[in-house]
């Protein structure tokens, strides 16, 4: 006690002192989602965005299949027939397709929004998209597509970014958007059924009514389906607390390529009986199955939670934060991020916000608290905060006091990817490193591009800025070259120098958004003959025509 009387001058420093717990965040269920243009507007900006919002300031026009010509459209798979479609409609009854130019659409949808990601990176050739409601649909859809030859890609909301969920030539898209049923929850264990369309955000709501809460959280939660969320193993903001989904799923239920439905929903925590194959499910990018269900263990939702955010000198006190956070604040730690000052500036470019913080630093941390003691995490908190800060590890710092507060300190960090998609082209690379080295690729880079001529403020440069943020606590980097255009000086510039960086740290070069169209060629970087090789024999042995997600992952 008297040691923290004697700090309290040092606590002064901080602007928001006095820690107020308050209770979880999302109330009742609420199926509105916020249209993109509005998250900026106000402090209380929304957690999510929209795959199908404004088009980034340089969008790429550029069909995937002409960014990337070495990948050829393979000449086994048949071209759309009106046969096919009138099969397709007659099979999904009136709400069936949208095929383009011709009127057979239950919907008055463009086709495009489901040819083009997020990112307006990638563009496909789609003629046809089915939605269909039941694993029945899916299960006669494939298998009518595997005997005749026809490619396709399995869409939840097209929130990826790396183009694994947009078709690379004409592949039919199945979108899951219509199998948004929550089946069942129990009370009791916490365990979660739900269709795969279900929106990660709506699921989470639904949660909070009952106490609990989804074990993943990510940006795009407003968008993301949790079917999506399963076939990328996404991992989220809060991976550090909850794990990842390799250990909250408990069961999936998945259509095969011939339309063989796998009934592995299992509810239970423990079963030891034979291979635990849906894991091959989790983060298989719909390239062996296409995933209709999913049971998943949801934790309680703790009803203390608290948000700081840090400013620190270097990359070496992010560090020393973490390792004091773990130790001091062990099992109420929920998340722990960092960001650098680039990435903050264009944040703050983009949305005209005030920074949190009065003075800008290299780089910020913004650390989340989630316990069941309001008052014992305080506590810890506090005691937390007096110590970095009298050990000189933390500069400067604010804490949130309410809800609102908790969501704006939030936006500094959740809202970097929908800033830079306002700016132009990203050029993302998500990666795991060893963590002392983390930072070093972002100035690695920054130096090589800078050397190379593309970085600079004036519009002749088609570099902007290259910043890192990330999960520091699950050693997972977010290197973003921000671009006013896409340009291919500037992708050559970069890969494979990215990829080799990393294998040379034993690093990975896909840590949690997948492979997609981006990485496919480079796997080889983070995974071994042998493993890739194992890898091809299991896609041969569930989808032997390759008809499911093709020219990708692998
Ligand atoms: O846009 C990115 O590079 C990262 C997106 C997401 O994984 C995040 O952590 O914000
Ligand atoms: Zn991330």
């Amino acid at each position: 006690m008297a040691a923290r009387q004697q700090l309290t001058p040092v606590l002064r420093r901080l602007r928001l002192l006095k820690i107020s717990p308050h209770t979880a965040r999302h109330t009742g269920l609420q199926r509105t989602l916020t249209p993109p243009a509005a998250r900026y507007l106000s402090s209380t900006v929304p957690r999510h965005f929209q795959p199908t919002g404004p088009a980034p300031a340089a969008a790429q026009s550029k069909l995937t299949s002409e960014t990337y010509p070495d990948i050829k459209r393979d000449p086994r798979f048949a071209q759309l027939t009106e046969a096919h479609v009138a099969h397709f409609q007659q099979l999904l009854g009136t709400y069936s397709a949208v095929l383009d130019g011709v009127t057979r659409s239950d919907t008055a949808d463009d086709i495009e929004p489901f040819n083009t990601d997020w990112m307006r990176k990638y563009r496909g050739q789609c003629r046809l998209v089915l939605r269909p409601r039941t694993t029945e649909e899916v299960s006669r859809i494939l298998k009518y597509c595997n005997d005749n030859m026809l490619a396709v890609v399995p869409q939840g909301g097209n929130t990826g970014l790396v183009g694994g969920s947009v078709p690379v030539f004409d592949e039919i898209v199945i979108n899951m958007a219509r199998m948004d049923n929550i089946i069942e929850f129990d009370e009791v264990s916490g365990t979660l059924v739900a269709e795969a369309g279900c929106i990660l955000e709506v699921v989470d709501q639904f949660l909070a009514t009952a106490g609990y809460i989804f074990p993943l959280d990510l940006g795009a939660k407003g968008s993301c389906h949790i079917g999506g969320n399963v076939s990328t193993n996404a991992g989220g903001l809060r991976l550090l607390r909850y794990g990842s989904l390799h250990g909250t799923v408990l069961g999936i239920e998945a259509v095969l390529a011939d339309g063989t439905v796998v009934d592995d929903l299992c509810k239970l925590r423990k079963n030891n009986t034979g291979y635990d194959l849906k894991q091959l499910f989790i983060g298989a990018e719909g390239t062996i199955g296409i995933i209709t269900k999913v049971s998943i263990q949801c934790p309680q939702r703790s009803p203390a939670q608290n948000v700081a955010l840090f400013g620190l000198s270097s990359f070496e006190q992010a560090q020393q934060a973490f390792r004091e956070a773990k130790g001091q604040l062990s099992e109420i730690l929920s998340a722990f991020e960092l960001m650098d000052d680039g990435s903050q500036a264009l944040v703050r470019q983009v949305t005209g916000n005030k920074r949190p913080l009065e003075d800008t630093y290299p780089f910020y941390c913004l650390i989340e608290t989630s316990g069941s003691n309001a008052d014992h995490d305080s506590e810890k908190l506090q005691a937390f905060l007096e110590d970095v800060m009298e050990k000189g590890i933390v500069a400067d710092g604010t804490l949130a006091q309410d809800e609102t507060q908790i969501k704006s300190l939030w936006a500094w960090r959740e809202g970097i990817t929908e800033a830079l998609s306002h700016l132009g082209g990203t050029y993302k690379y998500d990666v795991s490193i060893p963590l002392k080295e983390l930072y070093q690729l972002v100035e690695d880079t920054r130096a090589r591009v800078d050397e190379a001529g593309l970085l600079g403020d004036e519009d002749e440069f088609p570099v902007r800025a290259v910043v890192g943020y990330g999960h520091m606590g699950d050693a997972n980097l977010h290197l973003n070259v921000s671009t006013r255009r896409f340009d291919e000086r500037v992708e050559k510039v970069l890969e494979p120098f990215v990829y080799e960086w990393i294998a040379k740290r034993q690093g990975s070069i896909s840590a949690e958004h997948g492979l997609g169209v981006m990485k496919k060629k480079y796997i080889g970087y983070s995974r071994n003959p042998t493993m890739v090789g194992l890898m091809k024999n299991i896609k041969t042995t569930f989808d032997p025509n390759g008809i499911l997600n093709p020219y990708k992952y692998l």
